[in-house]
């Protein structure tokens, strides 16, 4: 297929886009729309923390119309370097559990209060992610803290990420939000053209230094007719370990590879809408096998929702690689996981081994409304031993 053009206001980018995936799936919609219901006082499901709906002023500095300019290189330290692979401050024994929801990824922890950690703590959490991929803690503060606690916290792991798209808590542009209103109606026409609401990614990959350690804490989660909480699950998929059932002829095909990743897509389908846009977009390439920088652990670099075209290969034949790639992660549930939403849980995962996906399969028109806060980590780089 032919590069496109897409214009963003007054300016026309190219874009390698469409792959085999088509447009950047228009019900993230759901997730980025500007909303009508800013008070929080609607008659269904109010907002249980009103500080934190969506607006969507352009924030940006303001001789340049508000809009941010475009996001520099910086260093980025990985403090998993330094943590004690023992993890006493983080998991102490005899206080803390820690259920693995499959062996080789996703855990669930219960017992130590994300916010109180020392430095020495946070190094730990930013290892035990790595090795675990995705790691749910439950009975969190998060949410309660002012926000620019939370991020304060965050802080430590990278540069924050702003989103050129999305929504964000008044005054706290750092925040990503996640907001499908109570009785909106978007989910029931995604159906009308989709038969599964599925859509496997990595965060802003499209960015020079895409994130690491990524928080995204529950705020409202979707509720039966009878009140228990039900739906809008988030799935998770281990790019390690897809990376390790990969015969070793076939990870020999891939070792070298870049793919173009594109946010072009995305800003554009804002706009579109007459949502926001707060950067201008971007493209950058990635190895498709990248080397976790702490871990030293392999991964698959590629996700459906932004990488749009092996580099050098020909159209065909980087959709056919590349929907191979894509078939595999999503047909992985032997390397997937789930994790069920519940008052006061934040969810660590990193987004360098992780793909995931919100799913969108309740229809009760409750709220639903999750944070993140999204550090940058390093560019994304392969090594070969
Ligand atoms: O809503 C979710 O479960 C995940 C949304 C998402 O993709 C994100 O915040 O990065
Ligand atoms: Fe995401």
């Amino acid at each position: 297929m032919a590069p496109s053009v897409v214009t963003i206001g007054s300016v026309t980018q190219k874009t390698d886009a469409p792959t085999i995936q088509g447009p950047y799936k228009d019900f993230d919609r759901g997730y980025l729309n500007k909303t009508k219901e800013l008070s929080g006082t609607e008659k269904h499901s109010p907002a249980s923390y009103p500080h934190y709906l969506p607006t969507f002023e352009l924030t940006g500095p303001k001789e340049n119309g508000g809009v941010y300019y475009p996001l520099e290189e910086f260093e980025h330290y990985d403090h998993g370097r330094d943590a004690d692979p023992s993890f006493p401050h983080l998991l102490p024994q005899g206080v803390v559990q820690v259920e693995n929801l499959t062996p080789k990824f996703g855990s669930e922890v219960r017992g130590v209060q994300l916010s109180s950690l020392t430095s020495a703590g946070k190094d730990e959490l930013a290892l035990f992610v790595a090795q675990r991929g995705v790691v749910a803690f439950r009975d969190q503060d998060f949410a309660d803290l002012p926000i620019q606690e939370a991020l304060d916290f965050g802080g430590y792991f990278g540069r924050h990420h702003i989103h050129p798209a999305s929504g964000q808590p008044k005054g706290y542009p750092e925040i990503h939000l996640v907001h499908r209103g109570a009785e909106d109606p978007t989910l029931n026409n995604i159906f009308e053209t989709r038969t599964s609401s599925v859509a496997w990614h990595s965060d802003v990959t499209y960015e020079k230094q895409p994130p690491g350690t990524t928080f995204l804490y529950i705020l409202d989660t979707p509720k039966d007719a009878d009140g228990k909480i039900s739906g809008g699950d988030t799935a998770f998929v281990s790019m390690a370990e897809a990376y390790e059932r990969l015969s070793e002829p076939f990870r020999e095909r891939l070792k070298g590879l870049r793919a173009t990743h594109s946010g072009v897509e995305q800003s554009a389908a804002a706009a579109a809408r007459g949502s926001v846009v707060r950067r201008l977009p971007v493209i950058n390439d990635h190895p498709v096998v990248r080397t976790h920088p702490v871990t030293g652990k392999k991964t698959l670099f590629v996700n459906p929702q932004f990488t749009r075209r092996i580099i050098g290969y020909k159209y065909e034949e980087s959709d056919a690689l590349l929907k191979f790639l894509y078939d595999h992660t999503a047909y992985g549930t032997d390397f997937q996981i789930r994790v069920k939403w519940a008052p006061k849980t934040v969810v660590v995962w990193d987004n360098r081994i992780a793909m995931h996906s919100a799913l969108l399969d309740w229809n009760s028109g409750g709220r639903r409304h999750l944070a993140r806060i999204t550090p940058q980590a390093e560019v994304p780089t392969e090594s070969w031993d």
